[in-house]
């Protein structure tokens, strides 16, 4: 049964046994084999979903593990044995005061009421944790209810600075969540989303977790964001036809929004100017959209469109010219806006060159690249105890090769892996744009677990796997491959800390688990991985989402090696 909106009826039927016996489920490899359904009705796959606990990682699933930890775990599995898990003590639309007890690593607030009949949690969005707030209840989910902000009734002074907020549009837009936020208070915050996420996640005793270190921030807070996508909705059938909407027209109808999604919905708010946006994108902006509304009436469905900041096109090579000179060039010169989807785009990264398909994915905040490419080089070269020097690099989910080509001069040879077929020309155009060479730095198409069959002559024990996948992080396949490889280091960058703080789990534990096989008797093991370091990038700021790293060093079982790594975390 599906919340109803118009009556706020959300009494639930007793979830069944299944359900409740999943209580909180155990993390498990993301593929792991499972044996498939009986064929169920659409009333039972319904019913199915709907008692089905979040799945794990999942956004809503970060949401329901903060959700217990406000609640606590003993009141929130009582409820759900007893089915009233569901039995809200908030009507659909009801106004209430309450207090912001948590920020949840989504960057909405929980907040919980002393009033409320029963401990239930109400998720808020643009809040701050020790503020009093006024709320308007829209709806009423498993443990907790969502709420419109209507109003900060005593905001937190040690938190808020709404006088920091530079978008007209913060407080609606999806898109930001913490302008009001002092920025270095984003970065403690980040920090802690981390820490959550390791705790939640990972399954790791207290005791195998270094002290995550402070977030590393962006040069840029405003006028950071190399990407941005406004998109819209096609015209209606109705609207197309209707003679009061005048073709070719370049007034905007007012029914006609082209921007970013409304907080909470899929509607989508006419957007004009977004402050975080690159000087460049936001002077193309309005044309972008113009161009949009002219042309209004020829699109059949919703359109994405794209704007990337760029270096303007090379200019032709000069015969033995120092690169030196090209870089001063591209320092000097005014940026441009691509908006084509097929269009390229050009990027330098500290004094390296890459060019890759508008359509396909780059980092988005190109001021803060420099200190996490050299962030990621100063700790490949910190690793402590004894041990030869790293001297290959393998850089799974390469991209346009961004890791693997600023990293080249630490390493004899390079190896990068990619599913996107564009991305991996890019990448190796990008290879020789910079002067690397096909012998010392090579990319090849595929699954990222192929690597592992293409790499079998880099010694294990000298190289570093560089892995930084999708949201979703990396698949059992992938994870069996690395461990049976065992790479000395393994770096972690993830813009997802819940999938990393998973995978990081499975990894340990992995190794863990087969630490002593591959030796006979007598034989040194295969070593064991710690996990040495994590840090947050703020790749994001003004936002709550983060990017993290994360350093695993196999461990033999030389004495002090784990003591040392101690030392350097
Ligand atoms: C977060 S991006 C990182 C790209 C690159 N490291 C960078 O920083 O620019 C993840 C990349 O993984 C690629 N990808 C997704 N699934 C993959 C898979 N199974 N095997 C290899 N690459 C994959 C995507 O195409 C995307 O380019």
């Amino acid at each position: 049964m599906a919340d109803n909106p118009s009556t706020g009826e959300t009494r639930a039927p007793s979830p069944p046994p299944d359900a409740r016996a999943a209580k909180r489920p155990r993390l498990e490899s993301p593929t792991q084999t499972t044996v498939s359904p009986p064929q169920l009705s659409k009333s039972q796959k319904r019913r199915q979903q709907y008692n089905a606990l979040p799945e794990a990682c999942s956004p809503d699933d970060v949401l329901w593990r903060e959700i217990n930890d406000v609640l606590g775990e003993d009141y929130v599995n009582a409820a759900l044995a007893d089915g009233t898990d569901r039995q809200s003590p908030f009507e659909y639309h009801q106004e209430l005061e309450m207090q912001v007890v948590a920020l949840c690593s989504t960057g909405s607030a929980l907040a919980t009421s002393a009033e409320s009949a029963r401990p239930w949690v109400v998720v808020v969005p643009f809040c701050l944790p020790g503020e009093t707030i006024r709320v308007r209840v829209f709806r009423n989910a498993r443990m907790h209810s969502q709420a419109d902000l209507l109003e900060v009734v005593a905001p937190n002074p040690a938190f808020r600075d709404d006088t920091l907020v530079r978008c007209k549009y913060f407080g609606s837009c999806a898109g930001c969540q913490y302008q009001m936020l002092p920025y270095e208070k984003q970065l403690d915050l980040k920090r802690d989303v981390i820490v959550k996420a390791y705790k939640n996640y990972s399954n790791l005793p207290q005791a195998a977790m270094p002290p995550v270190e402070s977030t590393m921030p962006s040069p840029l807070q405003y006028n950071y964001r190399t990407k941005i996508t406004p998109h819209f909705e096609a015209p209606t059938k109705a609207q197309s036809r209707d003679p009061s909407n005048p073709k070719n027209s370049t007034e905007k109808p007012e029914w006609f929004n082209i921007g970013f999604n409304r907080v909470g919905t899929h509607k989508v708010m006419d957007i004009e100017d977004c402050p975080i946006a690159t000087p460049i994108i936001r002077e193309t902006l309005p044309a972008v959209r113009a161009n949009a509304i002219k042309n209004l009436y020829t699109y059949k469905r919703g359109v994405s469109l794209i704007l990337r900041d760029s270096l303007p096109p090379a200019p032709a090579p000069v015969p033995g010219a120092d690169p030196a000179d090209a870089l001063a060039a591209d320092l000097a010169t005014t940026h441009i806006s691509v908006t084509d989807h097929r269009g390229h785009v050009r990027e330098r990264v500290g004094p390296w060159l890459f060019e890759y398909p508008n359509s396909s994915f780059f980092q988005n905040n190109n001021a803060v690249l420099p200190s996490l490419t050299s962030y990621v080089a100063a700790r490949i070269a910190a690793a402590p105890g004894p041990g030869p020097a790293p001297t290959h690099l393998v850089d799974a989910y390469c991209g346009a090769g961004l890791f693997a080509i600023a990293l080249s001069p630490h390493f004899r040879r390079v190896a990068g892996i990619e599913l996107s077929t564009e991305s991996i020309r890019a990448a190796t155009r990008n290879a020789a744009l910079n002067g690397l060479g096909a012998e010392r730095v090579a990319f090849r198409a595929g699954d990222a677990a192929d690597i592992f069959r293409a790499v079998g002559d880099f010694p294990p024990r000298e190289t570093v796997l560089l892995i930084d996948p999708p949201r979703k992080g990396c698949d059992a396949p992938f994870v069996a491959q690395l461990l049976a490889f065992r790479a000395r280091t393994v770096v972690y960058v993830s813009c997802n800390v819940h999938t990393q703080a998973r995978d990081v789990g499975l990894i340990l534990e992995g190794s863990r688990a087969d630490a002593g096989a591959g030796g006979g008797e007598g034989e040194k093991g295969r070593g064991r991985y710690v996990l040495e370091s994590v840090r947050g990038f703020d790749l994001f700021p003004q936002t709550a989402h983060v990017e993290s790293v994360a350093v695993l060093r196999l461990v033999d079982a030389e004495e002090g090696v784990e003591d040392a790594i101690k030392e350097t975390a």
